[in-house]
């Protein structure tokens, strides 16, 4: 069992602690490439730095560098975790957090790279690479894995191309669409949401990941792989909201959505959040980001910013109108971006209402709350060593500001919410089913499903 740390009636946290794990073999090998990768490419923009602020920049660039270095030795080396001294507003949060690991330990041991949660020394090592930058102005805002997240989109642009006219296609027939079509093009859309998800850079170690394929032909080969399939709840969820009911309305009022990856994952998303405001299925869709550079590929404000310009000012027809349709919806407050430090902090979601009270009552205001990726779906369930079969609302512990579903490609081991025996299957067919990004769920939480 790769876990330590026991809460009480809990099972323990995923952790490098026991060798040959997933979270051993990410801390011992896919990190430090990261790591590398970010120092190389830091590097790389040496020249880029010095034209922009010339000596200043190139000596912020040596001092990043070596702080990354010796980063990367105390990972390596499983130096004690330190405490954050860039005094940026969640300094004080993190170096709490660092106690709170000390104190779940005990005296015996310090907190350190392979004895703890690996949910907390992943997260810590991309606020440690920020620090890096941020106690180095005048390069402090530069984002290291930009580069990755353009080639991403780039290269996927035939498939934003294909999604861009599916839409389209719905949109011209949107008025004719019957209740049972409306619901089809809904489990669709979802589905590509979800299958975006294969696209993100983190598990790949920065190595390229786009999408080649056209996503909408392959959702019929890909279904055997959605291990859970709640679409059903989930269009239920949103065409019942409780607010519906109390309004007379026919409209939800608003979705969240908790963002993961840029490049293709984002568009997919951004198309979703298009036909549940043209269909009207919704009044409302409110997105969540990250407020720096994190996981190598997850949304910031500015990659939102520009993915919707980058659209716009495509040469293809469908894609710039998409584009400038989704500028609209910013514009007239259809759609809202927001981002908030707790998602770029290592807490499990269950810590969310204590921890973070203003971010759970904004979330609280949604019929819908989607949380994409595999990351969320770590911190819902506390990347904790459950049973498959353990209820997906048992491992949120109380988290549940409204409805909410994840989509996921599954890239870390923990999976609950399974069929009695389904987990064994899986392992039996292929033991890697857990972490190789092929199976994904649409699992929903529900008040009304309990
Ligand atoms: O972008 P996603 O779907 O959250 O995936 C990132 C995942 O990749 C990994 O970095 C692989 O280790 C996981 O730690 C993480 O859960
Ligand atoms: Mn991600």
């Amino acid at each position: 069992m790769a876990a330590v740390q026991a809460v009480q009636g809990v099972p323990p946290s995923l952790s490098a602690k026991v060798t040959g794990s997933f979270a051993y073999l990410t801390i011992r090998d896919r990190l430090p490439t990261i790591l590398t990768k970010v120092i190389d490419t830091i590097h790389r923009n040496k020249n880029s730095f010095f034209e922009e602020y010339g000596e200043e920049g190139i000596s912020s660039e040596k001092q990043a560098i070596s702080l990354l270095s010796k980063l990367r030795n105390e990972l390596q080396t499983d130096k004690p975790l330190l405490l954050l001294t860039d005094g940026l507003q969640d300094a004080e949060s993190w170096n709490q957090y660092l106690q709170r690991q000390q104190r779940l330990l005990g005296d015996q041991y310090t907190v350190s790279w392979f004895n703890s949660p690996w949910l907390y020394v992943e997260c810590y090592m991309y606020r440690k690479i920020q620090e890096a930058l941020v106690l180095n102005p005048p390069i402090s805002n530069f984002d290291v894995y930009k580069e990755g997240k353009t080639q991403s989109f780039f290269e996927s642009q035939q498939a934003v191309i294909t999604l861009c006219t599916y839409l389209a296609d719905i949109h011209k027939n949107m008025e004719k669409l019957s209740k049972n079509q409306l619901f089809e093009f809904f489990t669709k859309l979802l589905q590509v949401s979800l299958w975006g998800n294969k696209c993100d850079l983190s598990i790949s170690a920065g190595k390229e990941n786009s999408q080649k394929t056209s996503p909408i032909d392959s959702l019929n080969s890909l279904q055997p792989f959605i291990l859970v399939d709640d679409s059903n709840m989930v269009w239920s969820a949103l065409s019942s909201s409780q607010r519906l009911e109390e309004s007379g309305k026919n409209a939800a009022e608003r979705v969240d959505i908790v963002l993961d990856n840029a490049g293709f994952e984002l568009v997919t998303d951004l198309v979703l959040a298009d036909f549940l405001v043209s269909s009207g299925l919704v009044r409302q869709v409110h997105f969540h980001g990250k407020c720096f550079p994190w996981f190598v590929s997850d949304v910031t404000a500015g990659d939102f910013q520009w993915t919707i310009w980058q659209t716009m000012a495509a040469n293809h027809r469908w894609m710039s109108k998409s584009g400038a349709q989704w500028q609209r919806y910013l514009k007239e407050g259809v759609w809202c971006y927001h981002d908030h430090p707790f998602w770029t902090q290592p807490h499990e979601f269950c810590d969310m209402a204590a921890d973070a009270p203003d971010l759970y009552a904004t979330l609280q205001e949604a019929d819908l709350v989607v949380f994409k990726g595999d990351l969320n779906y770590r911190k819902l369930t506390g990347d904790r060593d459950w049973d498959h079969t353990v209820d997906f609302s048992t491992a949120l512990r109380g988290f549940r500001p409204a409805p909410l579903c994840s989509l996921r490609t599954l890239k870390a081991n923990v999976q609950v919410g399974l069929q009695p025996g389904q987990g064994e299957k899986l392992t039996s067919l292929d033991p890697n089913w857990m972490t190789s990004g092929k199976y994904a769920i649409i699992q929903l939480y529900s008040p009304k499903s309990e």
